[in-house]
């Protein structure tokens, strides 16, 4: 297993967008000087036209909107230049603001062209990582940043080595894709904006539906559980009303604390709205979603939320859990969740000294 080390040049400006664009290259990264503009395209271009570090010349099939990046050093002995339609590739990246058929668009471009087997990209955070193909030998690697935002790492992956005809072309394939890229995270960042609950962090309604939904269709392709928890904090007004707001919201984001602190990663925890949540546990059968509402409530029972007065302020939680039957809807769960809860608070209105057992119920 090698990783190629990208062909390091002089002149290592890729700028579609000069002099913002930076491909790095490995971990060395490239200034870019203003001026440096190498891949620029237009359909008017002159046969031969030169710009500095690469030579864009019209397809010689007389279509003016095809175009050709060539290396200013000329076409390699080994492997002469492949005409690549800019046009049709642009089309093709920009086709989508789904990062994954922004990808897809762009990998299939270059298997056309370079035939590599494999690719990988990592997001720029941690949370995103897309891969086709196969993983193998030779490798080529770029992170790529647009206009000082960094746009992830690409790895390429073939059998045989890239040459340094393929990389330049690549790199500039890489440049014109990078603001459909960029779009396309933007894109994802706000919708994973429009499924957060602004307070809490958590996620919100419409990443229950959207989560909850795929997570459903899965539990029934493959016959697997899934378990819903539905939360709602006890006599949460009286605490807004005796502390004032600002210490009611102190309290929901320490159990939305909690609740990431003790569900698995794998688990969706959610604030529906004031002081109801929702926690959905996906390969969870009723018996370890019981566990799991035991371990909430012990873990919100075990602290106290201190205010300036010194007060010190538990926090109760009644909680409602059910385990997804045949033909149920996501909506359906949520109503035998939530009958649960109502059952749970009813026992406890029933007996308002303190729970001896704790405020969970589960409806069979
Ligand atoms: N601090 C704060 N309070 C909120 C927020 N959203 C809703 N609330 C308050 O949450 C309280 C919800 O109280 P309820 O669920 O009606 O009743 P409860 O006092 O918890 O009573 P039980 O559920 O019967 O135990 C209301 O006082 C709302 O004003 C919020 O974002 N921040």
């Amino acid at each position: 297993m090698s990783v190629e080390t990208p062909v390091l040049r002089r002149q290592p400006g890729l700028s579609v967008s000069e002099p913002s664009f930076q491909v790095r290259i490995g971990c060395h990264s490239a200034q870019i000087q203003p001026g440096s503009q190498l891949a620029h395209i237009s359909p008017r271009l002159e046969h031969g036209s030169s710009f500095r570090g690469r030579h864009v010349s019209p397809n010689p099939q007389t279509d003016p909107s095809r175009l050709a990046l060539v290396p200013t050093a000329g076409p390699s002995r080994r492997q002469p230049p492949e005409t690549i339609d800019t046009i049709r590739f642009l089309q093709a990246v920009t086709a989508s603001l789904d990062l994954e058929e922004v990808l897809g668009a762009l990998n299939e471009f270059l298997h056309q062209a370079f035939e590599h087997g494999g690719w990988e990209y990592h997001g720029p955070g941690d949370d995103c990582r897309l891969t086709g193909g196969q993983s193998d030998r030779h490798r080529l690697e770029y992170s790529l940043t647009l206009n000082g935002q960094a746009l992830g790492a690409l790895r390429l992956m073939r059998g045989r080595r890239f040459s340094e005809d393929d990389q330049q072309r690549i790199e500039g394939l890489l440049a014109l894709a990078a603001p459909a890229i960029q779009n396309a995270l933007r894109f994802s960042h706000v919708n994973r904006q429009l499924e957060r609950d602004p307070l809490t962090g958590l996620g919100n309604r419409r990443a229950l539906s959207v989560q909850g939904e795929q997570w459903l269709a899965d539990s029934v392709r493959h016959h697997h559980p899934l378990s819903m928890l539905a939360l709602d904090l006890d006599r949460f007004k009286a605490v807004n009303d005796t502390y004032g707001h600002p210490v009611g919201d102190r309290v929901l984001c320490r159990v939305a604390e909690t609740l990431m602190a003790v569900t698995r990663t794998a688990d969706l925890c959610v604030r529906l709205g004031g002081d109801e949540f929702v926690v959905l546990l996906p390969e969870t059968g009723l018996r370890a979603a019981l566990d799991c509402a035991e371990r909430i409530r012990s873990a919100l029972a075990q602290h106290c939320i201190t205010t300036e007065s010194g007060s010190c302020i538990a926090i109760s939680v009644s909680i409602g859990v059910a385990t997804l039957q045949p033909d149920m809807s996501l909506d359906q769960l949520y109503h035998q969740a939530d009958a649960a809860l109502y059952a749970a608070k009813q026992a406890r209105d029933a007996d308002p000294s303190p729970p001896v057992q704790p405020n969970i119920e589960a409806l069979r």
